[in-house]
């Protein structure tokens, strides 16, 4: 493709987007290109990288056209983000060309919008702080709650792009094996430095196309994920229960520690996700998880209750810990989001606690930055449940940092992970404080 032709599929993914504002913007793009097989892979990262670039920027860009008087169209945010790249105005004129597979010449207006941008750096003195932090108003506050003065910090660094970690999966291979047959096909990877079965790369990778990922020998998952399950400390000979399974990220890692022993129940409400899991546990030759999907009315976990070594929680949430991966989920999540979600969480952890027995452990987990989904949730659930008490991870996985800690928050500017939350709670033994069935 030119750079004229690139130039326009990003302006046309970018209409695409704004046409679905409540869609995932990977699932968006994942679509256009599917219905778009004739731009190749480099086109495709292209494309990608600067609607990314963009979308990393949206709310400063559309600031500084609305202070010209812009409308910020797709054509005018693709060109004002060429323009803080500094790329040269008159390449930026060449790439707005007139013809088939081309965005079409700027006009007048947007050509005297696009000088004026160019004396202006894309972080300006006088911008809201909700605008510079590229967060909606109603977050900041929120935001200010949980980092104080790390703030701008830790947004900083969940702006960044992600790394793509790989969790060795110790059931077919060790790390240093995986890690040199990764090398022997071009994917050069570091240890990760807190997981200990991490391997990390630089960036967007074909890694589902290495043998080693297609036989099972790595799983992708974050740093931060693997450190969930960890905390967990499960033993082959346990009964675990991963009660918000989705494709079975966790589960895979469990049933890894479990040696394929024991037993894990892996349950969720959804179908789809749930069924994403086959796969998965096939090719990493798990054999120790029963899934189960739960429903409305199911008496599976009533037959269950109290009778699980170890349950998971990893609960549905605002996902704001993996910004670094879906910039846009920043702008599309609303107060109204969150609101639901807290609740949700609450629900889904009074139930799971019920299938914990005695002396065993629920862990709550999420992929979130925010306090309230994390902390504060905890310490309402402590507050409504008496049978449980906050106590450090016997987990002989986890680093030297973070061994026996009863609750974590990684975040990428701590930790180089994406946000994860976990707090380790563990139901009394005796009938007293029962929790009730
Ligand atoms: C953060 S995702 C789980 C990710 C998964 N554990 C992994 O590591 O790949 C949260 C999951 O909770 C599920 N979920 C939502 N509501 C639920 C409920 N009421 N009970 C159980 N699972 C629920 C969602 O379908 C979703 O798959």
């Amino acid at each position: 493709m030119t750079p004229s032709a690139r130039l326009a599929a990003s302006i046309d993914l970018l209409t695409a987007m704004e046409a679905a504002p409540r869609k995932p913007a990977d699932a968006v793009a994942n679509s256009f290109f599917r219905e778009r097989r004739y731009i190749g892979g480099g086109d495709r990262r292209a494309v990608s990288g600067l609607v990314w670039e963009i979308m990393r920027a949206w709310r400063r860009l559309g600031w500084h056209l609305a202070q010209l008087g812009a409308t910020p169209t797709p054509r005018l945010l693709a060109a004002a983000c060429l323009v803080f790249q500094k790329v040269p105005p008159e390449n930026i004129g060449a790439m707005f060309a007139d013809g088939r597979f081309a965005a079409g010449a700027l006009s007048l207006q947007e050509r005297e919008c696009l000088q004026q941008l160019a004396t202006k750096s894309l972080n300006a003195e006088g911008m809201p702080r909700a605008v510079s932090l590229e967060l909606p108003d109603w977050l900041v506050p929120e935001l200010e709650k949980t980092f104080g003065n790390t703030l701008e910090q830790e947004l900083v660094a969940l702006s960044g792009s992600a790394t793509l970690d790989l969790r060795v999966n110790k059931l077919r291979t060790t790390r240093a094996e995986a890690q040199k047959a990764l090398a022997r096909e071009g994917l050069h990877a570091e240890l990760t430095p807190l997981s200990p079965w991490g391997l990390r790369l630089p960036g967007r990778l074909p890694v589902t196309s290495s043998a080693a990922f297609q036989d099972g020998r790595v799983e992708i998952q974050d740093e931060g994920s693997q450190l969930v399950a960890a905390i967990l400390g499960v033993a082959p000979q346990m009964r675990v229960l991963d009660y918000c399974a989705g494709a079975g990220g966790k589960t895979l890692a469990l049933a890894m520690m479990m040696e394929n022993k024991g037993h894990i129940a892996a349950c969720d409400v959804a179908e789809k996700r749930l069924d994403g899991a086959v796969r998965r546990l096939r090719r990493a030759g798990v054999h120790n998880v029963e899934r189960h999907l739960l429903s409305v009315g199911d008496k599976w976990a009533k037959r269950r209750a109290g009778s699980f070594d170890r349950v998971l929680v990893d609960a549905p949430c605002s996902g704001t810990g993996t910004w670094r991966r879906n910039p846009d989920a920043r702008l599309r999540t609303t107060q109204q989001d969150l609101d639901e979600l807290l609740v949700k969480q609450a629900q889904i952890l009074d139930r799971a606690a019920k299938l914990v027995k005695p002396g065993g452990r629920l862990v709550y987990a999420t992929c979130s930055i925010l306090n309230a989904e994390n902390s504060d949730q905890v310490e309402a659930f402590l507050k409504r449940n008496a049978a449980f008490k906050l106590v450090p991870s016997d987990s002989t996985e986890l680093p030297e940092s973070l061994k026996n800690t009863s609750m974590f928050a990684l975040t990428p500017f701590k930790n180089g992970t994406d946000g994860f939350f976990a707090a380790v709670l563990e139901r009394s033994e005796s009938n007293e404080a029962a929790v009730e069935a």
